[in-house]
């Protein structure tokens, strides 16, 4: 088996949070967003290698704020993002070795993810190329047109909202993400990209605690959730 890098994407602006402090350096009880997430990564043996994408010009805040100490050994570089999540991740990929099996996509904003999630995700990957986090979804989902008028329900059983991490073999991730290049398409998840090639993207039921801390109650539910996990 060969390595296993994480791509952390951490160059957002966080708009929905609307605080000062972008959302991945806000404290989480004791610490920064993201130091909960690479602190997570940086724990599990399976993964061998992380590249951390951050805001262009953000390095040194990100050293202050996060990666001062000697905590984080994994660190194999320090990249700057793009205008859209997909352009940071691919500035992250672009630095990978050849050498590199799997790559383990998950977001700096989901400090709440956990060892054996992410290794089940790792086994999937291997087996069939494109693996990802999700869980069911809780509500009814209405599709609606643009003037907020009902356009039809799909069936709930049908429905996960997909997470992070997101694993795929190397080549087959740089594949998906030069073709969208090409072809202009974003997406807001790498599974999208690689779905775009028609190559199959297995699901592997998560956690409803892995949020992504987007606006600011989810803060609040992250300490309940850590919280809890101390008790
Ligand atoms: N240009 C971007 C946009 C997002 N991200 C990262 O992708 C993850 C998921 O994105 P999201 O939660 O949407 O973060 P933001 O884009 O920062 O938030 P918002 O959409 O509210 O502005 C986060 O870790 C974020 O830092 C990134 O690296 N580069
Ligand atoms: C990749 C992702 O975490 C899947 O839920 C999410 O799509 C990333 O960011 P978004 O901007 O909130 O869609």
């Amino acid at each position: 088996m060969g390595n296993v890098i994480a791509v952390i994407p951490a160059a957002g602006v966080g708009s929905r949070m609307g605080t000062n402090i972008k959302k991945q350096y806000l404290n989480l009880m004791d610490r920064p967003v993201l130091a909960h997430t690479l602190g997570v990564l940086e724990e599990c043996p399976d993964i061998t290698g992380i590249v951390l994408v951050v805001a262009p010009g953000e390095e040194a805040l990100c050293k202050k704020m996060v990666l001062h100490g000697k905590e984080f050994t994994k660190i194999m570089a320090v990249v700057p993002g793009g205008d859209h999540r997909q352009t940071s991740v691919y500035n992250g990929l672009a630095v990978l070795p050849e050498t590199t099996e799997l790559v383990v996509i998950h977001d700096g904003a989901r400090p709440l993810v956990q060892t054996g999630e992410i290794n089940r995700v790792i086994r999937e990957a291997r087996a069939i190329g494109a693996a990802a986090l999700a869980v069911p979804v809780k509500d009814t989902v209405k599709v609606v047109n643009d003037q907020g008028l009902v356009v039809y329900t799909p069936p709930r059983e049908t429905l996960w909202a997909v997470q992070t991490p997101q694993v795929f073999r190397y080549e087959l991730i740089m594949k998906a993400h030069r073709a969208a290049k090409e072809t202009g398409i974003f997406a807001t998840d790498d599974c999208a990209l690689v779905e775009a090639l028609g190559r199959p993207v297995r699901l592997v039921p998560g956690s409803y605690e892995n949020i992504k801390i987007t606006t600011p109650e989810d803060l609040v539910l992250a300490e309940a959730f850590l919280r809890r996990r101390k008790q």
